[in-house]
C-alpha cells in the first residue's frame, strides 16, 4: 500500500460541542478476549456517564500486549485503500470486522486504538478510525518509533520490528476536524502544530506511557501541546497489568486549550468522559492570540514548509 506524502487537508467542517470517552482497558495476551472485551467497553463508553458519547477511543496495541517480540504475533494485514476507505469488506482484519461492527451498532464514531499492523513483509503500530455506518475512513502508522534507552530504567526499541508511518493523519466528523498520533509521536510538536494550523480541533493519541516516562512526561506533554496550539489535546493508554512485560502508567486524560485537565484517571480500568467545546478553542485563540503573532520572518513556517515541501 502506498500511502500519499503529507499536503494542505483542505477546509475543515465547523466545529461543534461533542462529547469525548477514553476507554482505559485492561488487556491481556489473549487476542479473542481483548476483542470481546473491547466490544463491551466501547457500548459502555457509548452509553456514557448520563450524556452519550459521540467520539469513543481505546488505547495503544488493545488487542496485543505491547513488545516487540509480541507484534509480529498478534499483526493483521488490514488493506486500507484511500480510495475505497469507506470498504471494509475486503479488510481481512479481524480486529477491523469487530470494530467496525461496534462502532455501527453502537452509533458512534470510533478511534480503535491501535494494534500491529502488516504489510508485506513489514510491521507498523497502526490506530484506525471508524464512521458511526462502521466504515473504516482512515488509519494512522505511528510516525515516530519508540526507541529509547534510560541505563537502569526503561529500554524499549520498536524498531527492532515496526517500520515508521509516513503520514499525518486527520479525519473529519460531523462535530469537527480530528487530528491522530500514537504515543511517541506526542513529542514531536511539529506535528501537532500542522494538524492545528490545518483546523484540527482536537489532537487524540492512543498511547501506553510507562512507569518511568509517565510520571515525568504524560501530563506535560499533552498540557504543552494544548497550550501550544490552542486545541484539545488527548491521550488514551491501556490499564496497568503488573503482570505484564510491559507496565503502563495509565492516568488517560482530556486537556482543554487553556491546557487545564478536563478529565483523567489513575492506573486503573475504566472510562474518562469530558466535552469538547469549540467556543473554548476561539476565546484562548482571541485572548491570547498567538497564531497571528507568529514571526515567521525570523523562524520558518513550518506548515507552508510542510505544504510546499520548501
Ligand atoms: N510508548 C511510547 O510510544 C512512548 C512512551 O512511552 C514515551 O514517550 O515515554
Amino acid at each position: 500500500m502506498s500511502q500519499p506524502a503529507w499536503k494542505s487537508f483542505g477546509p475543515a467542517p465547523t466545529p461543534k460541542p461533542f462529547r469525548l470517552a477514553l476507554i482505559q482497558m485492561l488487556g491481556s495476551k489473549d487476542k479473542a478476549y481483548n476483542l470481546k472485551h473491547a466490544r463491551e467497553l466501547i457500548f459502555k463508553a457509548t452509553a456514557g456517564d448520563g450524556k452519550k458519547s459521540d467520539l469513543v477511543v481505546l488505547p495503544e496495541c488493545f488487542n496485543s500486549p505491547y513488545g516487540v517480540t509480541h507484534f509480529p504475533e498478534f499483526a493483521e494485514s488490514i488493506n486500507f485503500d484511500p480510495e475505497k476507505k469507506y470498504d471494509i469488506i475486503t479488510s481481512p482484519s479481524e480486529t477491523v470486522q469487530a470494530l467496525s461492527t461496534a462502532a455501527k451498532e453502537a452509533g458512534i464514531w470510533l478511534i480503535g486504538g491501535s494494534m500491529p499492523e502488516r504489510d508485506g513483509n513489514k510491521l507498523y503500530n497502526t490506530a484506525t478510525v471508524y464512521n458511526p455506518s462502521g466504515e473504516l475512513v482512515t488509519i494512522h502508522r505511528k510516525v515516530h518509533l519508540f526507541d529509547i534507552d534510560i541505563p537502569g530504567k526503561i529500554t524499549f526499541k520498536e524498531s527492532e520490528s515496526l517500520t515508521g508511518g509516513s503520514k499525518l493523519t486527520y479525519f473529519d466528523a460531523n462535530f469537527g476536524r480530528i487530528g491522530l498520533g500514537i504515543c511517541y509521536d506526542i513529542r514531536f510538536p511539529e506535528q501537532a502544530i500542522i494538524a492545528a494550523h490545518q483546523g484540527c480541533i482536537a489532537m487524540i493519541y492512543p498511547s501506553a506511557f510507562n512507569m518511568t516516562t509517565g510520571p515525568l512526561h504524560w501530563e506535560l506533554l499533552q498540557r504543552a501541546r494544548a497550550v501550544d496550539n490552542q486545541m484539545y489535546v488527548s491521550m488514551c493508554s491501556p490499564a496497568r497489568d503488573m503482570s505484564a512485560d510491559y507496565h503502563a502508567w495509565g492516568h488517560s486524560t482530556i486537556i482543554d486549550p487553556y491546557g487545564i485537565v478536563v478529565a483523567t484517571i489513575d492506573e486503573n480500568e475504566g472510562v474518562v468522559y469530558g466535552d469538547i467545546d469549540p467556543q473554548k478553542i476561539a476565546d484562548m485563540r482571541a485572548g491570547i492570540p498567538v497564531r497571528s503573532q507568529k514571526r515567521y520572518d525570523i523562524y520558518p513556517n513550518l506548515v507552508e514548509s510542510a505544504v510546499t515541501g520548501k
